[in-house]
């Protein structure tokens, strides 16, 4: 089977990551790839990497190169993916790594992203209890933001399991520049950033937590309250995330071991580690894997949870292609079998 697949925003970080994964799909074959201000140019000056598709040249984001493929990639800013997604055939598989559609709640858009909700669309975190099978045979997929990869991931078992409480989870991440997206901004100019760490999105403002409360309230059954605070890290790629939470009475180290054990096992690309080994973020880069590693506080009576990932990786192009291989009906770690680099 030859699946024809599109890519739009492929000058960007997270396109270009999608293409660097696809390029080694043994099922692929990558039809248009679009830009916006750089459409007319050859992929190979925008991304060197990519020798195998340099001499593609990016055209025009519009509905009438995008469409005509089996598989649609939207990459592109916020708020610009609805206006593309909607006029796309309904017969294509269309993957967002934008926010657009990951948030079922059209107040908590509104308020996070002061525009108007564009609706929901099954999230492509396949490792959350209970998700994996809303993505087999679907047309639409929101890919996860990556902030919330790794903060649902570290906590979803605990919730799952009923041994948390819900009103007390606090969860810092510090993230590599990528994040922040290829356009320039001032404090990331290289200059700035090298030697040095940084906070932003304080107090509560960052339009990743109604995301991370939506995906445990689920779990939980009951609403979640989460402190989330991104910090900005000097590295170009990756996230370290630690998530802490209080524990319910009576609960044991066991216990939450066995559940966090019991929820990432069976997983291809969730690896809670031998105890006694952490998470980095060396480990994990331009991989789709995610390290894991938990720890009870019984003096703060909290479970400690540790997370890495590369936000580019299983933060964003590794999760839509994986969410594109269940939903197909492709073993769903084609294109996505590449290690971690080191040193
Ligand atoms: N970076 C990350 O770690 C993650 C990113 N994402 C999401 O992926 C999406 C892309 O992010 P990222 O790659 O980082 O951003 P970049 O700034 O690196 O890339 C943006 C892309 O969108 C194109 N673009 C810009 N404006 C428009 C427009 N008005 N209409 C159509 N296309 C436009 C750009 O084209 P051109 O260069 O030609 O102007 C470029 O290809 C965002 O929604 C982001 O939230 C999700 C998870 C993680
Ligand atoms: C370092 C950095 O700036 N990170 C971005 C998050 C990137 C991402 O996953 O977000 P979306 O897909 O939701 O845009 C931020 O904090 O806005």
């Amino acid at each position: 089977m030859t699946i024809s697949v599109a890519v739009s925003g492929a000058s960007g970080y997270a396109g270009g990551e999608v293409l660097r994964i696809l390029a080694a799909h043994p099922d692929v074959e990558i039809g248009a790839i679009t830009a916006h201000s750089q459409a007319g140019q050859r992929l190979g000056g925008i991304a060197p990497h990519l020798h195998a598709l340099a001499d593609r040249v990016l055209v025009d984001t519009t509905v009438e190169n995008l469409a005509g493929h089996d598989v649609v990639f939207l990459a592109l800013p916020h708020g610009a993916s609805a206006a593309v997604a909607e006029q796309l055939p309904e017969s294509a598989l269309v993957i967002d790594a934008g926010a657009d559609f990951r948030l079922e709640s059209a107040e908590a858009w509104e308020k996070f992203y002061g525009t108007k909700h564009a609706g929901s669309w099954p999230y492509g975190l396949p490792e959350l209890p209970g998700q994996r099978e809303k993505l087999v045979g679907a047309k639409r997929i929101a890919v996860p933001g990556c902030y919330p990869t790794g903060g649902q991931l570290s906590l979803a078992p605990g919730f799952a399991a009923n041994l948390l409480e819900p009103d007390d989870v606090v969860i810092v991440s510090a993230s590599g520049t990528s994040g922040a997206g290829k356009s320039a901004k001032t404090h990331l100019l290289g200059a700035e950033v090298m030697g040095s760490m940084s906070t932003y999105g304080v107090g509560g403002v960052h339009r990743h937590i109604p995301e991370m409360e939506q995906g445990f309230s689920k779990l939980a059954g009951e609403p979640v309250t989460v402190s989330f605070t991104p910090t900005l890290a000097p590295m170009p790629r990756g996230i370290l995330t630690t998530a802490t939470a209080k524990v319910k009475p009576g609960v044991t180290e066991a216990q939450l071991r066995e559940a966090w054990a019991a929820a990432y096992d069976n997983e291809l690309f969730v690896h809670l580690l031998p105890e006694g080994q952490w998470p980095t973020t060396g480990a994990v880069q331009a991989s789709n894997h995610v390290q894991l590693q938990l720890a009870f506080d019984t003096h703060a009576n909290r479970v400690i949870v540790s997370v890495a990932l590369d936000n580019l990786t299983k933060g964003t192009a590794g999760a839509a292609v994986q969410s594109m291989n269940i939903a197909l009906g492709l073993e769903e770690n084609t294109g996505l079998l590449m290690q971690g680099v080191a040193p």
